[in-house]
């Protein structure tokens, strides 16, 4: 069943003196308990779109389109909207945990707050918070709650931040490149936690990352996008298997051997995706792509496909 459906999703910005659309036309769906990893190059639209489905879009950014979360439209709805959502059934594991854990608060108050705010009395919301850190694999959790976020390491604290996003049982928690700033070595047990944690509440997740690798292990389904634009979504094995726009069939022939499986038929990409000001009119990917026309530099591609779709003029047909 849907959980999330996004519509024609855009966000529009004042960067200095003018307008740009580092969002336009974005749609897709996200299915209950269902992981959909987001996934593009640097400027792509990632972390907008998972902050406008959130609610959490930078100031004076307007979000137009549809933002239907468990049949409730968000899109452009100020924070009232949200606020009995945020932390009950949607949640954010951001990049730096230090942007959603206080300096001034004990990591176990500040998830005791977030049990709290359900209802829930003082000691048994402070008994579920050692739990959480607990569940998440903090040692020593009760001990360890009473620690302030800079006494623990970051690996710690993305834990401390997937026990919080978790400990209400979300129907959606939203994870933008939740492990980019953690040693590598570190990354893989993070991410096993939010995936156990996800599995465990049966939430839906949105993972936003750079990392097709993430992709391939931990997504139900994957969104490939483009300068603000939806290239290429659905099954992750379908979509990697044999992609069918010639931007998701670039990103994969760029990894390195043994990475998922990559097609190798185009060259590794050159070139930079356009910044939001310049993205040209037609298909963005055009002036990269080896495959464009003139129908390309002069019209926007629709997204056609049933569950695997794609936004391109020279789409490679689905395999039946
Ligand atoms: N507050 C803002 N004001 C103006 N432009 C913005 C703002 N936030 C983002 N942008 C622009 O919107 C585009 C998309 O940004 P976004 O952060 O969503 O990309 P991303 O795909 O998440 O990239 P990355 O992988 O580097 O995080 C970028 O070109 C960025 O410069």
């Amino acid at each position: 069943m849907t959980l999330l459906s996004v519509r024609d999703l855009r966000v529009r910005i004042r960067d200095g003196s003018r307008t740009v659309t580092p969002v336009r036309s974005l749609s897709f769906d996200l299915r209950r308990g269902e992981v959909l990893g987001v996934v593009g190059e640097s400027g792509a639209g990632k972390s907008l779109t998972a902050r406008a489905v959130l609610g959490m879009a930078p100031y004076g950014a307007e979000i137009t389109g549809s933002v239907r979360f468990d049949g409730r439209e968000l899109a452009g709805a100020d924070r009232r909207a949200y606020a009995g959502l945020w932390g009950r059934r949607m949640a954010y594991v951001p990049q730096d945990a230090l942007a959603v854990l206080s300096p001034v608060h004990t990591v176990g108050d500040q998830i005791a707050a977030a049990v709290r705010s359900t209802g829930c009395g003082r000691a048994q919301a402070r008994a579920r918070a050692v739990a959480a850190l607990d569940r998440v694999g903090i040692a020593d959790a009760a001990r360890r709650a009473k620690a302030y976020p800079h006494e623990f390491s970051g690996g710690m604290r993305q834990r401390a931040v997937i026990a919080m996003a978790t400990v209400n049982d979300p129907d959606l928690v939203v994870a933008d490149e939740p492990t980019t700033a953690l040693d590598t070595t570190v990354q893989a047990q993070v991410l096993d936690v939010l995936a156990e944690r996800r599995a465990e509440t049966g939430a839906a997740l949105m993972l936003v990352t750079h990392d097709l690798g993430v992709v391939a292990r931990y997504a139900d389904r994957v969104l490939v996008m483009y300068a603000g634009r939806h290239t290429e979504s659905g099954p992750v094995d379908r979509v990697f298997g044999q992609p069918r726009a010639p931007y998701t069939a670039a990103l994969l022939a760029s990894l390195p051997p043994g990475e998922p499986t990559a097609d190798r038929r185009l060259p590794v990409l050159g070139g930079a995706p356009p910044a939001p000001a310049d993205v040209p009119a037609g298909c963005a990917f055009a002036p990269r792509c080896p495959l464009a026309d003139d129908r390309c530099g002069a019209e926007a591609p629709e997204a056609v496909g049933g569950a695997h779709l794609v936004s391109c003029h020279h789409a490679v047909e689905a395999a039946a």
